[in-house]
């Protein structure tokens, strides 16, 4: 049943698929809007006008322009890019350069991100203000730090407030900047306080959105909880804990129509739960394209950003054990040079065995989620992951630490789970010894090919769909919507 109303939400995030991308937080803005379209959501994202942005824009007008944005002018243009409803913020001082959205080709932070991004939370808070009387947005939807001071700017600079929700996918990336910007960033000497931007003498850009947003949630329910904690708050659960009435975790889901095996071009053969045999293609081209050997063995894939967050330093001590079985490891991945270089030093010494590319390649991700047995993800904390749930939908058993929304997704084939033909993947505790005697539980599992079809088809059976997790994002909007009227 479609809700009467609609609702118009600016979301408002720093990236957004498949136009700039550096992790899973544009796949879940990219998927958002076309999944909330259903619950009559309307959903128009305000984002940077980077230059692959800019250049895929279509039916642009100009609807506000701005003299000076810190620096220069600006100009917000509204458009559309393949299925996206945009506002784009048309500033070239700020983001007309190449590459990654956050750093300089030298892997530095750009020295001006406070700036850039306070611009995205400044212009975020002009139209949730209502400047731009085309579209006022019911609610102001804020994602990750880079976004964390519309809410600010709401607070301390404007009269008219949309209903806010900030949500954290990932708290290790907070924003924080030097006190001295206050004024540059155009906020007032009160907004440096406790109760609003600033955290342990700087400027926190997320710390601002979880203290100053009517709800906040987090992409999975179990992040919501452990965030709460010491282990996992990184310095803001207090403040989580104190506004505990206003947390709460929505699973992110997947773009089912990009990741669908039954239809994927972007691999050898296309399979479905009822149909899995011609997975084996899959693995023989992922084989022959990754120079690994053709004998029966369990292929491990690993499709991550290379990062400590994602625990695969644990993987390469591991690997001699992996290895020993007999099995074989496939890992697509970019980020930190040490782990970058154990890899690449892994299949060199192991080749036939071991292969690796270092890079991001969406059409190898699909090959390696449909040809790999089982998708390794040791993270340490995992605020949701998507890389399990596409390994799900592909029937590729995901062998995943105890941590996050790795807990609300996967299934643990413990003797219960087996016995009662449920079990969906493998959990462990993120530790070295736990991911190896994972390893040997996977090896033993898919020796029994029986269980492991079994449960490679529930796998396949999961809803990692956006569906409940739309509705769960537009009762939410709803609700905060329903408050303001009381
Ligand atoms: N080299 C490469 N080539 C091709 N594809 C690659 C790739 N490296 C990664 N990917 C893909 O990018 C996506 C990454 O998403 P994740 O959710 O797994 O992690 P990330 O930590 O970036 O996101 C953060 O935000 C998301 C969204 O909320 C949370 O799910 C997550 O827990 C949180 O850490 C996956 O679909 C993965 O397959």
């Amino acid at each position: 049943m479609i809700a009467a109303t609609p609702i118009h939400v600016l979301s408002v995030v720093s990236e957004i698929f498949p136009f700039v991308k550096t992790g899973g937080l544009a796949d879940v803005a990219g998927a958002l809007p076309a999944a909330l379209a259903p619950e009559n959501v309307r959903t128009v994202t305000l984002i940077p006008g980077y230059p692959d942005v800019m250049a895929a824009l279509r039916d642009v007008s100009p609807i506000l322009a701005v003299d000076d944005l810190f620096g220069g002018p600006a100009r917000l243009l509204h458009g559309r890019a393949r299925q996206l409803e945009l506002i784009v913020i048309d500033a070239p001082h700020l983001y007309d350069r190449p590459g990654n959205p956050y750093m300089a080709a030298d892997g530095r932070d750009w020295p001006d991100n406070a700036i850039r991004f306070g611009a995205l939370g400044l212009m975020a808070a002009r139209l949730g203000a209502g400047e731009v009387p085309a579209f006022r947005p019911d609610v102001l939807h804020a994602h990750d730090w880079q976004a964390g001071l519309s809410a600010a700017y709401l607070r301390y600079r404007f009269e008219r407030r949309p209903r806010t929700v900030m949500t954290v996918h990932n708290l290790a990336f907070q924003g924080l900047f030097p006190a001295s910007l206050l004024s540059a960033l155009a906020l007032p000497p009160p907004a440096f306080s406790i109760d609003g931007v600033e955290f342990h003498g700087e400027i926190g850009f997320l710390k601002a959105g979880l203290a100053l947003s009517d709800w906040i949630t987090t992409v999975s329910p179990t992040y919501a909880a452990e965030i709460r904690t010491r282990e996992f708050g990184m310095g803001l659960d207090g403040l989580l804990r104190g506004r505990t009435e206003r947390l709460s975790g929505i699973l992110n889901g997947i773009d089912d129509t990009v990741w669908n095996p039954g239809r994927d071009p972007l691999i050898a053969a296309t399979f479905d739960a009822r149909r899995i045999a011609p997975r084996i293609a899959n693995k023989a081209e992922l084989k022959k394209r990754m120079g690994l050997a053709t004998d029966d063995a369990l292929l491990f894939g690993v499709v991550s950003r290379l990062t400590w967050q994602k625990g695969l330093d644990m993987l390469v001590e591991v690997l001699p054990t992996l290895l020993a079985t007999g099995s074989q490891l496939v890992v697509l991945g970019s980020g930190e040079r040490n782990l970058q270089q154990a890899f690449l030093d892994a299949a060199r010494i192991h080749p036939g065995r071991v292969a690796c590319v270092i890079g991001y390649d969406e059409a190898l991700a699909h090959l390696i989620q449909a040809g790999a047995d089982a998708l390794l993800m040791p993270s340490r904390f995992e605020p949701c992951g998507l890389s399990q749930m596409c390994a799900l939908r592909y029937g590729t058993v995901p062998v995943v630490s105890h941590v996050g929304g790795l807990v609300d997704t996967v299934i643990d084939c413990n003797d219960m789970a087996i016995a009662e033909g449920v079990g969906t993947g493998i959990q462990f505790r993120p530790t070295i010894g736990m991911l190896e005697a994972a390893v040997l539980r996977a090896t033993a599992l898919w020796r029994n090919g029986k269980v492991w079809r079994r449960v490679q088809r529930n796998a396949m059976r999961a809803d990692v769909s956006w569906r409940r997790s739309a509705r769960r994002y537009a009762t939410l909007y709803r609700a905060l919507m329903a408050e303001r009227r009381r």
